[in-house]
Protein backbone atom coordinates (compact mmCIF):
# COMPACT_ATOMS: atom_id res chain seq x y z
CA UNK A 1 0.00 0.00 0.00
CA UNK A 2 1.71 3.59 -1.11
CA UNK A 3 -0.22 6.07 0.46
CA UNK A 4 2.32 8.85 1.90
CA UNK A 5 2.21 12.50 2.99
CA UNK A 6 2.53 14.80 0.75
CA UNK A 7 5.32 16.27 2.40
CA UNK A 8 7.42 13.27 1.49
CA UNK A 9 6.69 13.94 -2.15
CA UNK A 10 7.08 17.46 -2.86
CA UNK A 11 10.38 17.23 -0.72
CA UNK A 12 11.46 14.23 -3.56
CA UNK A 13 10.23 16.54 -6.26
CA UNK A 14 12.48 19.79 -5.10
CA UNK A 15 15.59 17.47 -4.90
CA UNK A 16 15.06 15.94 -8.48
CA UNK A 17 13.45 19.44 -10.06
CA UNK A 18 9.79 18.31 -11.12
CA UNK A 19 6.01 19.51 -10.03
CA UNK A 20 2.98 17.19 -9.16
CA UNK A 21 -0.18 18.60 -10.36
CA UNK A 22 -2.75 17.66 -8.09
CA UNK A 23 -6.15 16.53 -9.63
CA UNK A 24 -9.50 17.05 -7.69
CA UNK A 25 -11.86 14.08 -7.43
CA UNK A 26 -15.05 13.81 -7.51
CA UNK A 27 -15.79 10.20 -9.14
CA UNK A 28 -14.93 6.89 -10.26
CA UNK A 29 -14.12 7.61 -14.04
CA UNK A 30 -11.58 10.75 -12.80
CA UNK A 31 -9.90 8.68 -10.09
CA UNK A 32 -9.92 5.49 -12.97
CA UNK A 33 -8.44 7.93 -15.36
CA UNK A 34 -5.97 9.90 -13.21
CA UNK A 35 -4.74 6.19 -12.06
CA UNK A 36 -4.48 5.14 -15.23
CA UNK A 37 -2.47 7.76 -16.62
CA UNK A 38 -0.29 7.77 -13.30
CA UNK A 39 0.29 3.86 -13.95
CA UNK A 40 1.46 4.50 -17.87
CA UNK A 41 4.04 7.30 -16.93
CA UNK A 42 5.64 5.98 -13.65
CA UNK A 43 4.23 9.45 -12.07
CA UNK A 44 3.62 9.60 -8.48
CA UNK A 45 -0.09 10.70 -7.37
CA UNK A 46 -1.60 13.80 -5.82
CA UNK A 47 -5.82 13.42 -5.46
CA UNK A 48 -7.97 16.12 -3.68
CA UNK A 49 -11.04 16.28 -2.50
CA UNK A 50 -12.85 19.56 -2.14
CA UNK A 51 -15.46 21.04 -0.63
CA UNK A 52 -17.85 20.51 -3.21
CA UNK A 53 -16.30 16.97 -3.94
CA UNK A 54 -17.39 16.25 -0.18
CA UNK A 55 -20.53 17.40 -0.44
CA UNK A 56 -21.27 15.70 -3.83
CA UNK A 57 -19.64 12.41 -3.11
CA UNK A 58 -19.43 12.25 1.10
CA UNK A 59 -16.01 12.31 2.47
CA UNK A 60 -16.11 8.24 2.91
CA UNK A 61 -16.85 7.47 -0.34
CA UNK A 62 -13.88 9.72 -1.31
CA UNK A 63 -11.53 8.17 0.76
CA UNK A 64 -12.46 4.44 -0.21
CA UNK A 65 -12.38 5.50 -3.98
CA UNK A 66 -8.52 6.65 -2.92
CA UNK A 67 -8.33 3.56 -1.14
CA UNK A 68 -9.42 1.14 -3.79
CA UNK A 69 -6.91 3.11 -6.18
CA UNK A 70 -3.84 2.68 -3.98
CA UNK A 71 -4.64 -0.99 -3.57
CA UNK A 72 -5.45 -1.54 -7.45
CA UNK A 73 -2.33 0.22 -8.35
CA UNK A 74 0.39 -0.21 -5.27
CA UNK A 75 3.50 0.49 -7.05
CA UNK A 76 2.46 4.21 -7.36
CA UNK A 77 2.41 6.27 -4.29
CA UNK A 78 -0.65 8.35 -3.62
CA UNK A 79 -1.37 11.35 -1.56
CA UNK A 80 -4.74 11.72 -0.69
CA UNK A 81 -5.15 15.22 0.07
CA UNK A 82 -8.38 17.31 1.82
CA UNK A 83 -8.37 20.97 -0.92
CA UNK A 84 -9.49 24.19 1.18
CA UNK A 85 -10.54 23.04 4.61
CA UNK A 86 -11.64 26.33 6.41
CA UNK A 87 -11.58 25.33 9.70
CA UNK A 88 -9.26 23.12 12.00
CA UNK A 89 -12.31 20.71 12.84
CA UNK A 90 -12.77 19.67 9.49
CA UNK A 91 -8.73 19.24 8.63
CA UNK A 92 -9.33 17.13 12.24
CA UNK A 93 -12.05 14.97 10.50
CA UNK A 94 -10.20 14.63 7.33
CA UNK A 95 -6.80 13.50 9.72
CA UNK A 96 -9.07 10.98 11.34
CA UNK A 97 -10.39 9.74 7.96
CA UNK A 98 -7.47 8.89 6.96
CA UNK A 99 -6.10 12.04 4.39
CA UNK A 100 -2.46 12.26 4.54
CA UNK A 101 -2.39 15.95 3.75
CA UNK A 102 -4.83 18.30 4.52
CA UNK A 103 -5.12 22.45 3.82
CA UNK A 104 -6.30 24.92 5.96
CA UNK A 105 -7.37 27.73 4.12
CA UNK A 106 -7.74 30.18 6.18
CA UNK A 107 -7.04 33.03 3.95
CA UNK A 108 -10.49 33.09 4.38
CA UNK A 109 -13.48 32.87 7.20
CA UNK A 110 -15.03 29.65 7.87
CA UNK A 111 -17.95 30.72 4.94
CA UNK A 112 -15.49 29.77 2.64
CA UNK A 113 -15.69 33.99 1.32
CA UNK A 114 -14.86 36.51 3.85
CA UNK A 115 -11.19 37.30 3.15
CA UNK A 116 -9.45 37.01 7.01
CA UNK A 117 -6.60 39.02 8.30
CA UNK A 118 -3.04 37.32 9.11
CA UNK A 119 -3.36 36.81 12.51
CA UNK A 120 -6.41 34.58 12.29
CA UNK A 121 -4.96 33.18 9.40
CA UNK A 122 -1.73 32.09 10.84
CA UNK A 123 -3.30 31.30 14.03
CA UNK A 124 -5.61 28.60 12.39
CA UNK A 125 -3.46 27.06 10.14
CA UNK A 126 -0.78 26.86 13.14
CA UNK A 127 -3.65 25.05 15.22
CA UNK A 128 -3.28 22.62 12.14
CA UNK A 129 -0.14 22.32 11.61
CA UNK A 130 0.44 21.58 15.49
CA UNK A 131 -2.27 18.58 14.97
CA UNK A 132 -1.47 17.15 11.69
CA UNK A 133 2.42 16.95 12.10
CA UNK A 134 1.61 15.03 15.60
CA UNK A 135 -0.18 12.47 12.96
CA UNK A 136 2.47 12.51 10.76
CA UNK A 137 0.41 14.43 7.64
CA UNK A 138 1.23 17.34 5.94
CA UNK A 139 -0.41 20.51 5.91
CA UNK A 140 -0.89 23.43 2.98
CA UNK A 141 -1.66 27.19 4.19
CA UNK A 142 -2.60 30.23 1.52
CA UNK A 143 -1.76 33.49 2.05
CA UNK A 144 -3.23 35.96 0.01
CA UNK A 145 -6.57 35.51 -2.04
CA UNK A 146 -7.31 33.85 -5.68
CA UNK A 147 -8.54 36.19 -8.31
CA UNK A 148 -8.04 38.14 -11.52
CA UNK A 149 -5.78 40.76 -11.58
CA UNK A 150 -7.25 41.85 -15.27
CA UNK A 151 -10.45 43.17 -13.26
CA UNK A 152 -9.63 42.62 -9.51
CA UNK A 153 -12.63 40.01 -9.27
CA UNK A 154 -11.96 37.48 -6.51
CA UNK A 155 -12.12 33.78 -7.84
CA UNK A 156 -15.50 32.80 -5.99
CA UNK A 157 -16.32 29.43 -7.61
CA UNK A 158 -19.17 26.86 -6.48
CA UNK A 159 -19.34 28.46 -2.55
CA UNK A 160 -15.68 28.77 -2.08
CA UNK A 161 -13.38 31.47 -2.44
CA UNK A 162 -13.63 35.10 -1.87
CA UNK A 163 -16.49 37.63 -3.39
CA UNK A 164 -16.25 40.99 -4.92
CA UNK A 165 -13.62 43.21 -5.91
CA UNK A 166 -10.37 42.87 -4.10
CA UNK A 167 -6.84 45.20 -4.30
CA UNK A 168 -4.16 44.49 -5.93
CA UNK A 169 -2.26 43.74 -2.66
CA UNK A 170 -4.95 41.21 -1.52
CA UNK A 171 -4.69 39.12 -4.95
CA UNK A 172 -0.76 39.39 -4.88
CA UNK A 173 0.92 37.00 -2.13
CA UNK A 174 4.01 39.81 -0.82
CA UNK A 175 7.04 37.59 -0.26
CA UNK A 176 7.73 39.15 2.95
CA UNK A 177 3.83 38.22 4.48
CA UNK A 178 4.60 34.77 2.66
CA UNK A 179 8.40 34.39 4.83
CA UNK A 180 6.46 35.68 7.97
CA UNK A 181 3.48 32.90 7.92
CA UNK A 182 5.60 29.90 7.25
CA UNK A 183 7.96 31.04 10.06
CA UNK A 184 4.69 31.51 12.34
CA UNK A 185 3.40 28.69 11.25
CA UNK A 186 5.66 25.88 10.01
CA UNK A 187 3.39 24.61 7.20
CA UNK A 188 4.82 22.00 4.03
CA UNK A 189 3.40 23.60 1.22
CA UNK A 190 1.89 27.08 0.90
CA UNK A 191 -0.45 27.96 -2.03
CA UNK A 192 -0.18 31.84 -3.21
CA UNK A 193 -1.63 34.10 -5.27
CA UNK A 194 0.02 35.53 -8.62
CA UNK A 195 -3.10 36.71 -10.53
CA UNK A 196 -4.68 32.47 -11.08
CA UNK A 197 -8.48 31.67 -10.16
CA UNK A 198 -10.67 28.75 -9.61
CA UNK A 199 -12.84 27.50 -12.92
CA UNK A 200 -12.96 28.33 -16.93
CA UNK A 201 -13.03 31.94 -16.60
CA UNK A 202 -9.68 33.06 -15.21
CA UNK A 203 -8.38 35.58 -18.31
CA UNK A 204 -9.85 37.25 -21.16
CA UNK A 205 -6.76 36.97 -23.24
CA UNK A 206 -3.94 34.58 -23.35
CA UNK A 207 -2.01 35.84 -20.12
CA UNK A 208 1.16 38.52 -19.98
CA UNK A 209 2.97 39.29 -16.91
CA UNK A 210 0.73 41.96 -16.02
CA UNK A 211 -2.22 39.83 -15.21
CA UNK A 212 -0.35 36.16 -14.60
CA UNK A 213 2.80 37.06 -12.06
CA UNK A 214 5.28 34.18 -12.33
CA UNK A 215 7.96 36.90 -11.84
CA UNK A 216 6.83 36.97 -8.07
CA UNK A 217 7.34 33.34 -7.67
CA UNK A 218 11.20 34.28 -7.50
CA UNK A 219 10.81 36.35 -5.24
CA UNK A 220 8.62 34.18 -2.80
CA UNK A 221 10.77 31.60 -3.43
CA UNK A 222 14.09 33.24 -2.35
CA UNK A 223 12.49 34.03 1.00
CA UNK A 224 11.43 30.21 1.97
CA UNK A 225 13.40 27.93 -0.20
CA UNK A 226 12.23 24.92 1.05
CA UNK A 227 8.64 25.35 1.43
CA UNK A 228 6.79 23.85 -1.55
CA UNK A 229 4.62 26.26 -3.43
CA UNK A 230 1.40 25.83 -4.74
CA UNK A 231 -0.33 26.95 -7.86
CA UNK A 232 -3.92 27.21 -6.94
CA UNK A 233 -6.23 27.56 -9.99
CA UNK A 234 -3.78 26.04 -12.59
CA UNK A 235 -6.12 24.71 -15.49
CA UNK A 236 -5.07 25.65 -18.82
CA UNK A 237 -8.50 25.40 -20.63
CA UNK A 238 -7.88 23.84 -23.71
CA UNK A 239 -8.50 25.69 -26.94
CA UNK A 240 -9.30 21.88 -28.31
CA UNK A 241 -12.29 20.78 -26.07
CA UNK A 242 -13.71 24.11 -25.78
CA UNK A 243 -14.64 24.15 -29.73
CA UNK A 244 -15.79 20.09 -29.22
CA UNK A 245 -18.17 21.31 -26.33
CA UNK A 246 -19.42 24.26 -28.86
CA UNK A 247 -19.81 22.31 -31.80
CA UNK A 248 -21.76 19.75 -29.81
CA UNK A 249 -24.54 22.19 -28.79
CA UNK A 250 -22.36 23.92 -25.37
CA UNK A 251 -22.13 27.28 -25.06
CA UNK A 252 -18.93 28.72 -23.35
CA UNK A 253 -17.46 32.13 -24.41
CA UNK A 254 -14.36 33.26 -25.39
CA UNK A 255 -11.58 32.51 -21.94
CA UNK A 256 -8.28 31.52 -21.22
CA UNK A 257 -6.12 29.25 -18.62
CA UNK A 258 -3.04 29.20 -17.41
CA UNK A 259 0.01 28.46 -20.28
CA UNK A 260 1.40 24.79 -19.58
CA UNK A 261 5.12 26.23 -20.19
CA UNK A 262 4.24 29.31 -17.65
CA UNK A 263 3.58 26.51 -15.11
CA UNK A 264 6.64 24.62 -16.41
CA UNK A 265 8.86 27.78 -15.60
CA UNK A 266 7.10 28.39 -12.15
CA UNK A 267 7.98 24.77 -11.27
CA UNK A 268 11.33 25.89 -11.82
CA UNK A 269 11.63 28.25 -9.27
CA UNK A 270 10.01 26.06 -6.29
CA UNK A 271 6.27 25.34 -7.45
CA UNK A 272 5.58 21.39 -6.74
CA UNK A 273 2.21 21.17 -6.49
CA UNK A 274 -0.43 22.25 -9.25
CA UNK A 275 -4.07 21.97 -8.85
CA UNK A 276 -6.04 21.02 -11.91
CA UNK A 277 -9.86 20.47 -11.50
CA UNK A 278 -11.50 22.54 -14.47
CA UNK A 279 -9.21 20.91 -17.32
CA UNK A 280 -10.97 17.52 -16.62
CA UNK A 281 -14.37 18.63 -16.13
CA UNK A 282 -14.10 20.24 -19.94
CA UNK A 283 -12.78 17.43 -21.27
CA UNK A 284 -15.27 15.12 -19.29
CA UNK A 285 -17.85 17.43 -21.03
CA UNK A 286 -16.65 17.52 -24.78
CA UNK A 287 -16.05 13.93 -24.68
CA UNK A 288 -19.77 13.35 -23.49
CA UNK A 289 -21.49 15.75 -26.02
CA UNK A 290 -19.58 14.59 -28.65
CA UNK A 291 -20.46 11.20 -27.92
CA UNK A 292 -23.94 11.74 -27.61
CA UNK A 293 -24.17 13.61 -30.58
CA UNK A 294 -22.45 10.81 -33.01
CA UNK A 295 -24.94 7.89 -30.75
CA UNK A 296 -27.98 9.57 -29.80
CA UNK A 297 -29.93 6.08 -29.44
CA UNK A 298 -27.26 5.15 -26.59
CA UNK A 299 -28.10 5.15 -23.15
CA UNK A 300 -25.67 3.01 -21.24
CA UNK A 301 -23.68 5.55 -19.04
CA UNK A 302 -20.89 3.00 -19.09
CA UNK A 303 -20.24 3.95 -22.95
CA UNK A 304 -20.29 7.39 -22.40
CA UNK A 305 -18.70 7.67 -19.35
CA UNK A 306 -15.85 5.34 -21.07
CA UNK A 307 -14.84 8.13 -23.21
CA UNK A 308 -14.60 10.82 -20.52
CA UNK A 309 -12.30 8.13 -18.94
CA UNK A 310 -9.98 8.37 -21.94
CA UNK A 311 -10.27 12.35 -22.42
CA UNK A 312 -9.62 12.88 -18.88
CA UNK A 313 -6.64 10.34 -19.14
CA UNK A 314 -4.82 12.46 -22.06
CA UNK A 315 -4.74 15.36 -20.07
CA UNK A 316 -3.43 13.82 -16.91
CA UNK A 317 -0.43 11.92 -19.21
CA UNK A 318 0.04 15.57 -20.81
CA UNK A 319 0.96 17.27 -17.53
CA UNK A 320 2.53 14.00 -15.89
CA UNK A 321 4.91 14.76 -18.74
CA UNK A 322 5.19 18.09 -19.17
CA UNK A 323 5.68 18.94 -15.35
CA UNK A 324 8.35 16.50 -15.36
CA UNK A 325 6.67 13.87 -13.04
CA UNK A 326 6.35 11.13 -15.08
CA UNK A 327 9.11 8.57 -14.70
CA UNK A 328 9.49 9.36 -10.38
CA UNK A 329 7.19 7.00 -9.09
CA UNK A 330 9.10 3.85 -9.02
CA UNK A 331 12.45 6.23 -7.47
CA UNK A 332 9.57 6.98 -4.43
CA UNK A 333 10.68 4.57 -1.24
CA UNK A 334 7.14 5.37 0.82
CA UNK A 335 7.85 6.24 4.41
CA UNK A 336 4.99 5.70 6.47
CA UNK A 337 2.92 8.17 8.45
CA UNK A 338 4.59 7.21 12.16
CA UNK A 339 7.90 7.53 9.71
CA UNK A 340 6.84 11.33 8.97
CA UNK A 341 5.73 12.14 12.42
CA UNK A 342 9.18 11.05 14.23
CA UNK A 343 10.87 13.78 11.47
CA UNK A 344 8.71 16.54 12.32
CA UNK A 345 9.31 15.58 16.07
CA UNK A 346 13.02 16.11 15.71
CA UNK A 347 12.91 18.91 13.92
CA UNK A 348 14.28 17.50 11.02
CA UNK A 349 11.43 18.72 8.23
CA UNK A 350 11.80 22.91 9.73
CA UNK A 351 11.14 25.17 7.62
CA UNK A 352 14.06 27.63 6.49
CA UNK A 353 12.95 31.08 6.40
CA UNK A 354 15.51 33.87 4.85
O1 LIG B 1 -7.41 25.12 -7.78
C1 LIG B 1 -8.29 24.29 -7.99
C2 LIG B 1 -8.69 23.98 -9.38
O2 LIG B 1 -8.19 24.91 -10.34
P1 LIG B 1 -8.80 24.96 -11.81
O3 LIG B 1 -10.21 25.43 -11.71
O4 LIG B 1 -8.70 23.60 -12.37
O5 LIG B 1 -7.95 25.92 -12.56
C3 LIG B 1 -8.93 23.51 -6.85
O6 LIG B 1 -8.11 23.70 -5.72
C4 LIG B 1 -10.34 24.00 -6.46
O7 LIG B 1 -10.45 23.96 -5.07
C5 LIG B 1 -11.42 23.11 -6.95
O8 LIG B 1 -11.50 23.14 -8.34
C6 LIG B 1 -12.79 23.55 -6.41
O9 LIG B 1 -13.64 22.53 -6.67
P2 LIG B 1 -15.15 22.50 -6.22
O10 LIG B 1 -15.28 23.19 -4.89
O11 LIG B 1 -15.93 23.14 -7.30
O12 LIG B 1 -15.42 21.04 -6.10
Amino acid sequence: MALISMRQLLDHAAEFGYGVPAFNVNNLEQMRAIMEAADKTDSPVIVQASAGARKYAGAPFLRHLILAAVEEFPHIPVVMHQDHGTSPAICQRSIQLGFSSVMMDGSLGTDGKTPMDYDYNAGVTREVVKMAHACGVSVEGEIGCLGSLETGMAGEEDGVGAEGVLDHSQLLTDPEEAAQFVKDTGVDALAIAIGTSHGAYKFTRPPTGDILAIGQIKEIHKRIPNCHLVMHGSSSVPQEWLKVINEFGGDIGETYGVPVEEIVEAIKFGVRKVNIDTDLRLASTGAIRRFMAANPAEFDPRKYLKETVGAMRDICIDRYEAFGTAGNASKIKPMSLEVMFTKYDKGELDQEVK
